[in-house]
């Protein structure tokens, strides 16, 4: 008799056996490994995939259950696929079978196998190209973002907000035309390469290195903002491509803009390049996992979830800003892609570029201690000179909407010289409280222990948190007063008070609600890159990874928050953000300026950060690190626990605590949860911590183990944090 050992997505830390099926035996028509099939589960039927064939097993013969159905011919995750997932499932605690499911798109989910073998990409034809004269503006830059791609995806002009009629009313004009690529051509000839830039030494010095390199080795490319990290890449890839073999460039959430995108296609016009982010359907996420093992396509560009593409021939893997939060999943399965694809590198044997003007303090202690190869690039591509920074000390200072008369006054001058001007401040909405003048009551969300944002625009207190909306109140809810204002500032109210204090100068106001509508955020950075808008307001939606070839001043207008945080990360979050937010400035031609608005001018961080830059700021860090013993000095998880009854949580986390007491095993906890209710759910802490990682894992394997017996474990949520990127 034959079985099949199989994952199932079940919230279980183990694998299940099934028979194979007497028929399927007889003829030895076997599953392969890595193949779906469909198995009875309790009293339902589920989708498994094959980890194993054997021969024999420990489930007695009466309990064992047949398989019902083979699905797939040909294994849907190779032998070295499932080889990565064991490992994530192992290295962040979580099930095997929920890990997979994760991992596949969702149709190989369900048990289905629709074939997606070609994809449908859009060109200008000949009489399109010359970008006629039409009275419809959609249709019109439509054309204008094909002159720019050469070719796009009709998924890729979907997610960008073109309708099916437009592209059907061009299509009918022959101003453009349909091909169907479904092969693997790319592979057989040399990648034709668009112009390109002569390397400077620094960055030729990193991509002869880097292409030199033979087998599995990662860099860290530590390159300030502007030195020409994109090129190196791109350099880079040209010879991957030569070989024949395909790449990965793992990018921020934020980073699909089609100015990323337009450049990769421009310089590598007849390479297929997909895309890969959370906004594709289940048929777009099959297509381009199918065109991936196959190798029909040669490059994704995708978000953090593209780690688990099946890829056939990885040639290399990329992260760019490999410092941002993004890669990591703050629910369910809490990956980290920047990890994960230093394992894919290792098993695959190939090249790893971390890419980063901010390098996250983890990759920098790597770096630091030759695990990875650090490569830097300390010169602007564009321009030979530094940004100037300035502090501009708030206390005692005349302000208007939080902005300091000496940078209104500094705003003017560029403004003035024809430049744009960049007013940054991470928080959106009108204000972030509403206060009581009469009594000092503040608008607090009523599920959560935070504040409820007042909303102008739209008439609405909104906690960011849980995201319960109400009307704004017209009086206080305490003391019946109707003496109620905004209190402290966001960028709905920054945007309303430079429109009248500029009423002249068009302002564009880029964050979370601004960009809702598909294909917003596109128009409005298209907007500022064609010199229509001379402000812009936003969050740090604008902070990452664009290129303003006309902002000259950078205005940071609250930096204080981060400087006094109960998280060990917020200094180095906040020094990221401020140099990334900076680097916009001065990106071509004259040097930028940065006004840094602050209470604490005298801040060590700040004055760090000003006069020595990240680089020297990020290494003092790691100093401070190592003496207060944290990460990445130490290997940390967390344990959080919530639920409506208090004591129920604590208990849970405390009886957690003596588990198998290891030695080299610090924990600390139960702690409340900075925020210590979300959604009316009480959040408590469990902090673990070894200097050892080996030690840390074996501790937390012992904990999985008995919280799968754990009788508090079932009356609260709760969620295992491995290597947490913030303490929420
Ligand atoms: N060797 C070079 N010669 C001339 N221009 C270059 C060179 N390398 C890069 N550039 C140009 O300089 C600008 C910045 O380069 P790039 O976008 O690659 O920098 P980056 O380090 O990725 O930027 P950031 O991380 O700040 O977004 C781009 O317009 C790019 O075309
Ligand atoms: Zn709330």
């Amino acid at each position: 008799m034959s079985f099949v050992e199989v994952a199932i997505k079940v919230p279980l830390h183990r694998t299940f056996d099934y028979r194979i099926p007497e028929q399927l035996d007889a003829l030895s028509v076997m599953p392969k490994v890595g193949a779906r099939v469909w198995v009875p589960f309790g009293n339902q039927r589920k989708v498994a995939v094959v980890l194993a064939l054997k021969t024999n097993t420990d489930v007695p013969v009466n309990k064992l259950k047949a398989v019902l159905e083979v699905i797939d011919d040909e294994a849907v995750l190779s032998e070295r696929h499932i080889e990565l997932l064991r490992f994530t499932a192992r290295y962040y605690c979580y099930p095997l079978g929920e890990t997979i499911h994760i991992a596949l798109p969702g149709a190989l989910r369900q048990g289905l196998c629709p074939d997606k073998s070609s994809i449908s990409m859009v060109a200008l034809t000949e009489k399109g190209a010359k970008l006629p004269s039409l009275k419809a503006k959609s249709q019109l830059s439509l054309l204008k973002q094909l002159a720019d791609s050469g070719k796009s995806s009709l998924t890729e002009l979907k997610a960008l907000g073109f309708s099916k009629k437009t592209i059907d009313s061009l299509l009918n004009k022959e101003l453009i035309s349909q091909t169907i690529e479904h092969d693997n051509q790319w592979q057989q000839q040399l990648p034709t390469v668009g112009t390109k830039p002569t390397l400077n030494k620094e960055q030729a010095v990193a991509c002869t290195t880097i292409n030199q390199a033979v087998g599995f080795n990662s860099f860290l490319l530590e390159g300030v903002t502007g030195s020409g990290k994109t090129e190196v890449y791109l350099q880079c890839l040209e010879e991957v491509l030569k070989r024949g073999e395909q790449a990965l460039v793992l990018v921020p959430e934020i980073g699909l803009t089609p100015q990323t995108v337009n450049r990769f296609r421009r310089r590598f016009p007849d390479t297929p390049i997909m895309l890969w982010h959370s906004a594709l359907s289940d048929n777009e996420r099959l297509q381009t996992w199918r065109f991936c093992e196959k190798a029909s396509c040669a490059i994704v560009i995708g978000t953090r979830s593209s780690i688990f593409l099946p890829f056939l021939k990885l040639g290399m893997l990329i992260v760019d800003e490999e410092h941002d939060g993004s890669f990591k999943q703050q629910d369910t399965l809490r990956y980290h892609a920047r990890d994960l694809a230093a394992y894919r590198a290792f098993q695959h044997k190939i090249p790893l570029i971390l890419g980063s003007a901010t390098p996250a303090l983890e990759t920098l202690h790597k770096a630091i201690h030759n695990k990875y190869q650090l490569l830097s690039l300390t010169q602007r591509a564009q321009t030979s000179t530094d940004n100037k920074f300035q502090l501009i000390d708030m206390k005692g200072q005349p302000d208007q909407a939080g902005i300091a008369h000496a940078s209104l006054a500094t705003m003017r001058q560029h403004l003035k010289r024809g430049k744009q001007v960049m007013v940054f401040l991470n928080r959106r909405g009108f204000s972030p409280t509403l206060i009581c003048h009469e009594c000092g009551w503040l608008s607090e969300c009523t599920r959560c222990s935070t504040s409820a944002t007042f909303h102008k625009a739209i008439g609405q207190m909104i906690c960011h948190h849980c995201g319960e909306q109400e009307r704004v109140p017209h009086q206080c809810p305490d003391c019946g007063s109707t003496q109620i204002f905004p209190n402290g500032k966001g960028t709905e109210q920054i945007e309303e008070f430079l429109t009248t204090e500029f009423p002249d100068t068009p302002i564009s106001r880029i964050d979370r609600d601004s960009t809702r509508r598909k294909g917003s955020l596109e128009k409005a950075l298209d907007d500022i890159n064609q010199g229509g808008a001379r402000i812009l307001v936003g969050t740090q939606m604008l902070a990452k990874g664009h290129h303003f070839a006309d902002v000259s001043l950078v205005l940071i207008l609250d930096v204080d928050g981060g400087l006094y945080s109960c998280d060990f990360r917020a200094t180095e979050h906040l020094a990221q953000l401020v140099t990334q937010v900076a680097g916009r400035a001065g990106r071509s031609g004259e040097p930028g300026h940065v006004l840094l608005q602050t209470h604490f001018p005298e801040h060590p961080l700040l004055q760090d950060l000003v006069n020595n830059g990240y680089q020297d700021f990020a290494r003092f860090a790691l100093q401070e690190r190592d003496d207060a013993q944290l990460p990445p000095i130490t290997n940390m998880a967390i344990v959080r626990a919530e639920g409506h009854n208090i004591k129920q949580v604590v208990d849970f986390l405390t009886d957690l605590v003596p588990v198998q007491g290891l030695t080299g095993i610090q924990l600390l906890g139960p702690i409340p949860a900075p925020l210590e209710r979300i959604a009316g759910k009480y959040r408590f802490q469990l902090h673990i911590q070894a200097l050892e990682r080996p030690l840390l894992h074996q501790y937390l394997a012992q904990m999985v183990d008995y919280l799968s017996t754990s009788k508090l474990a079932q009356k609260v949520r709760w969620s295992l944090d491995v290597d947490p990127i913030d303490m929420i």
